[in-house]
């Protein structure tokens, strides 16, 4: 380091002072005017140290404020980034991800639900009628659902349930719930509304594409039965 002394002028005030307090017989004007130069070197030197105190804390203030801005930034990402943009529910990836991670776990029942003639609804009244219809379908989907029950938007018009531990009956008992708070009523500035269901029931250790296949499968059968019903599909063996 270059040899610039921070406290070059408080060491030559002390250094006069020390030498001034070794000197007998010293006049007391000397003494004062040594003195007053001591005390003006420390008064700044306090100053100095406040000041620079003040700032180091300012400045860790504000990289704890960065840190947690980042931080919340980061959450804000990983939410959009697992959530769908119009309903607020998790996306594809997401459900992907929780009924992968149930199935290492334990069986899982997976409820894949359609609406019905949704191009229709979209050719009728509009594509924006088409997303109030999508956001109003998830609010009654909720409607019949427990807070904590996991739901996903995993295509334009094609939503899935997620329910671990759940058998096979008890799920196809939510899914005609659902089923009905649908066609229960018509849909503000679409009329009615309903949509078709497939339940799979799914063993631990089998996987995301096989219980979404299966439930898709059923799905397809609710369709071409008629459309707004529920369809179990076979247990798995
Ligand atoms: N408004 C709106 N429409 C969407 C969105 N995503 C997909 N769609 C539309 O959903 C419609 C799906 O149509 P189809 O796959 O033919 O199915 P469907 O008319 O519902 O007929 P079935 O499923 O056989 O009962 C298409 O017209 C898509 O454009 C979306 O986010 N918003």
């Amino acid at each position: 380091m270059s040899g610039f002394d921070l406290f070059q002028a408080e060491e030559a005030a002390l250094a006069r002072a020390v030498a001034m307090h070794a000197r007998n017989g010293e006049d007391s004007a000397a003494y004062r005017a040594e003195l007053g130069e001591l005390i003006a070197r420390y008064t700044r030197l306090m100053r100095e140290m406040r000041r620079l105190i003040r700032h180091s804390d300012r400045q860790e203030r504000e990289l704890s404020e960065l840190n947690a801005s980042l931080r919340r930034l980061a959450e804000q990402l990983d939410h959009k980034a697992r959530h769908d943009a119009l309903t607020g529910e998790l996306n594809r990836a997401a459900v992907i991800d929780l009924v992968s991670q149930h199935l290492q776990r334990g069986p899982l029942s997976l409820v894949v639900l359609d609406i019905d003639h949704f191009k229709r609804i979209n050719d009728s009244y509009g594509h924006p009628a088409g997303d109030a219809v999508i956001v109003e379908l998830v609010r009654r989907l909720r409607s019949a659902l427990r807070a904590e029950v996991q739901l996903g938007r995993v295509g334009g018009e094609e939503f899935t349930v997620v329910l671990p531990s759940l058998d096979l009956d008890v799920a196809g008992m939510l899914a005609e719930r659902m089923r009905a708070a649908i066609a229960a009523a018509p849909f503000a500035g679409a009329g009615a509304v309903t949509a078709s269901f497939g339940v799979s029931w799914n063993s631990a250790g089998s996987d995301f594409d096989h219980a979404y296949a299966r439930a898709d499968a059923a799905l397809y059968e609710a369709k071409r039965a008629g459309r707004n019903r529920v369809v179990l599909a076979d247990v798995d063996a």
